[in-house]
């Protein structure tokens, strides 16, 4: 079968934003005007065609993304539905990862928000090529002018206006379009809303001018032929100008910055026209790179289907049909029915089915090639994350980064029966989502679920309530995931020894223990000289030093950035074995790491406060009483904006505690920011607590 569009011809983009900045309607008009999506569903009527689950509608807030398939203006859109909300930032990036641009919606009232820098860092990151939509222009305080300048301010980025709003507020009627210098006017708030071109208003006229003048300039630095015409007093034509404007884009020099309101459907056709114009095509961006899993040299695949295939799932979601695996696929031609080689696990898979989504119907299709977005239904060893290609031309693409979770729980099931149903339940958000952790707490024998936050773990323990698991959960109090290191440098000398008649046991052992470079974890090094520790013991000391490491000296928890030297030791004929080695060491260690200053440390928080004037005394008075300390205050037009580092431990229910304290009108976000030593007094409560 040939391809039903060029691949020039396909905009694989994310829509992101700050929560409420109208990301859902905004995708849900886009679906509608480009023709695939039959009714709306109203984001406050709770049901928007890209919020799949049942307590995302409850919360409003778009958890899993989606990727959905359109058709405008001859281009085939692949639209990838990013969350916004700071603890899934995880998400964010994984459909960064897969995306070849993004539209980035503002809420024209609020600006630049805290998840909106988050955002696009994390574009800036992935070199993210990207366009702003100022949406809610029709909302109170609507202001285009403020949006401009605290992208340049608070994003540090270059912002040039493509459009002008023609009122605000309720006023809000349509757009200038400085490319064509025309009006652009919508003649109803319907559904389906017309639109028509008109003369640009002469009160705008000069204003329209001077931005166009901006916007010409921008374009022109971006060619030199065109700068030179430009100096001659020559204008580029539009078709010309678009691709200057094209150009900047692809390359982020600047950004093209659009208007309008999806909720009052204005201004959503002029940017599903700038989509196309401006946003590459997956022949735009670089190619792919990844490495042989048998030399490990670099291998290079470009965007065509004549290349080998090779496809990065980025996303699983259990819905009423099974399990979904989203994939992008790179480069070459899938068929369905193949088998392909999950390279990252060594293992195959046979696709079976193949489906692409719209925004409300699925479509079986026969084969996938090059620049598409699929889901495969049923795969069984795929994760988040993994490559899957040619099993004869194997290649593993740049794996992702996933941050350490910083929060754990207990959970249990509530009655005995239900246990297994609980730890397979478990398993499969695990595998869904590798921000999500499990395990098993050594001592106690519990079950502990670890993530980015308090309500990343909420939304688990909610889908594990739902249907269809409908697993009845006990769960203990959120946890911060602390972490224990040392401070100084040791040398421990520890002997084994034990004679209880027949065979006694014999080890000795002599390590360096000390700090290792933060981040760089536990490193063991084997410096024996003339087997005075001979190697098959080795494993045995190994195995000793890891017990220590998984569950620290202090309070128990995972020690981290030590490095530990085997030097010296010595063993006897016949008393010696693994087990002995491994109990010596074990022994050695946790005495040595009392002897290296050990340190508890714990996960500090980027916590950011939006908060009306008359309350910003008292949040901040908080903040100091939470231990936190205060990096920062800013106006964001009348609202004052605190940034601080606040201890996660001194985190929970913050939320209750802040609304209380405004009487619900100051909100925050917060991010896992660096780890950091706890205070001494706070260290022994901890370690009281736990031990
Ligand atoms: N006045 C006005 N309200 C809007 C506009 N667009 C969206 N809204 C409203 O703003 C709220 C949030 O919109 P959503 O589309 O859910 O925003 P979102 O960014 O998808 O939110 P999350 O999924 O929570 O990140 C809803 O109540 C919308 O009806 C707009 O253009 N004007």
């Amino acid at each position: 079968m040939a391809r039903t569009h060029k691949l020039e011809d396909y905009r694989n983009f994310g829509i992101m934003a700050h929560i409420d900045a109208g990301k859902t309607t905004t995708t849900e008009r886009v679906l509608y005007y480009s023709g695939k999506s039959h009714k709306i569903g109203e984001v406050h009527d709770g049901a928007a065609t890209m919020d799949y689950m049942e307590q995302e509608q409850e919360r409003g807030i778009t958890i899993t993304s989606a990727a959905t398939t359109t058709f405008w203006n001859g281009k085939r859109l692949n639209i990838i539905d990013t969350p916004g909300h700071v603890d899934f930032t995880i998400e964010v990036e994984r459909s960064l990862r897969v995306l070849d641009g993004a539209v980035c919606v503002l809420d024209s009232n609020q600006g630049v928000e805290p998840q909106t820098e988050t955002v696009w860092r994390q574009g800036d990151k992935y070199n993210v090529p990207r366009i702003v939509f100022c949406n809610k222009m029709d909302k109170t305080g609507a202001n285009f002018d403020q949006c401009l300048s605290d992208i340049k301010t608070r994003l540090g980025a270059r912002p040039i206006a493509l459009q002008l709003p023609i009122g605000a507020e309720a006023n809000f009627k349509g757009i200038v379009d400085l490319i064509r210098m025309k009006a652009v006017v919508w003649e109803d708030e319907q559904l389906g809303a017309k639109f028509h071109d008109e003369e640009i208003p002469a009160d705008m006229l000069e204003r329209a001018k001077e931005a166009r003048a901006e916007l010409i300039e921008a374009a022109v630095e971006m060619d030199d032929a065109a700068m030179e015409a430009y100096l001659e007093g020559n204008e580029p034509d539009e078709a010309t100008l678009k691709k200057l404007i094209r150009k900047a884009v692809l390359v982020s020099a600047w950004f093209p910055v659009l208007a309008g309101s999806a909720f009052k459907n204005k201004g959503v056709q002029t940017l599903l026209d700038a989509v196309v114009d401006f946003l590459p095509s997956p022949v735009d961006v670089p190619p792919t790179k990844g490495i042989d899993p048998k030399n490990e040299e670099e291998v290079v695949r470009q965007s065509s289907d004549d290349e080998p295939l090779s496809m990065l799932a980025f996303k699983i979601i259990e819905d009423p049909y099974g399990v979904l695996t989203f994939a992008r696929v790179y480069s070459g031609v899938l068929n369905k029915g193949s088998t392909v080689l999950n390279s990252t696990r060594e293992k195959r898979e046979r696709i079976g089915r193949m489906v692409q989504m719209h925004a409300d119907t699925r479509e079986d299709v026969e084969e996938a090639r090059a620049g598409d977005i699929v889901a495969f239904v049923g795969l069984k060893d795929t994760r988040t994350g993994d490559t899957l290609c040619d099993p004869l031309k194997p290649v593993i693409l740049e794996k992702m980064e996933f941050p350490e979770p910083v929060i754990e729980m207990a959970v249990e099931a509530a009655t005995k029966s239900e246990q297994e149903k609980l730890s397979i339940a478990l398993q499969k958000l695990a595998s869904e989502d590798p921000s999500f952790r499990v395990s098993t707490d050594q001592e106690s024998g519990q079950t502990i679920i670890k993530g980015m936050g308090e309500l990343h773990l909420d939304i688990k323990i909610d889908i594990l309530r739902r249907a269809p698991h409908n697993i009845k959960v006990n769960v203990g109090a959120p946890q911060v995931a602390y972490r224990e290191t040392i401070r100084k440098a040791t040398e421990i000398d520890y002997t084994h020894k034990k004679q209880t008649g027949g065979t006694g046991q014999f080890a000795k052992v002599k390590f360096v223990v000390e700090p290792n470079e933060v981040g760089k974890g536990f490193q063991f090094e084997n410096k024996i000289i003339g087997g005075v520790v001979p190697k098959e013991y080795i494993p045995g000391v190994e195995k000793g030093l890891n017990s220590v490491m998984t569950s620290g000296p202090l309070a128990g928890f995972p020690v981290v950035d030590v490095k530990v030297t085997l030097v010296d030791g010595a063993y006897h004929e016949v008393d010696s074995s693994a087990i002995a080695f491994e109990i010596a060491s074990r022994a050695a260690l946790r005495e040595a790491i009392e002897k290296a200053s050990p340190a508890l440390l714990e996960p500090v928080m980027k916590v950011e406060i939006v908060s009306p004037e008359e309350y910003v005394g008292s949040v901040i008075g908080d903040v100091n009483s939470r231990r936190g300390q205060i990096q920062g205050q800013d106006m964001r037009g009348n609202a004052n904006v605190i940034t601080a580092f606040v201890p996660l431990a001194n985190m929970f229910g913050y939320v209750n505690q802040l609304r209380s304290m405004s009487q619900g009108r100051a909100s925050y976000t917060m991010q896992f920011d660096h780890y950091e030593q706890v205070p001494a007094a706070v260290a022994q409560e901890v370690q009281a607590k736990y031990a």
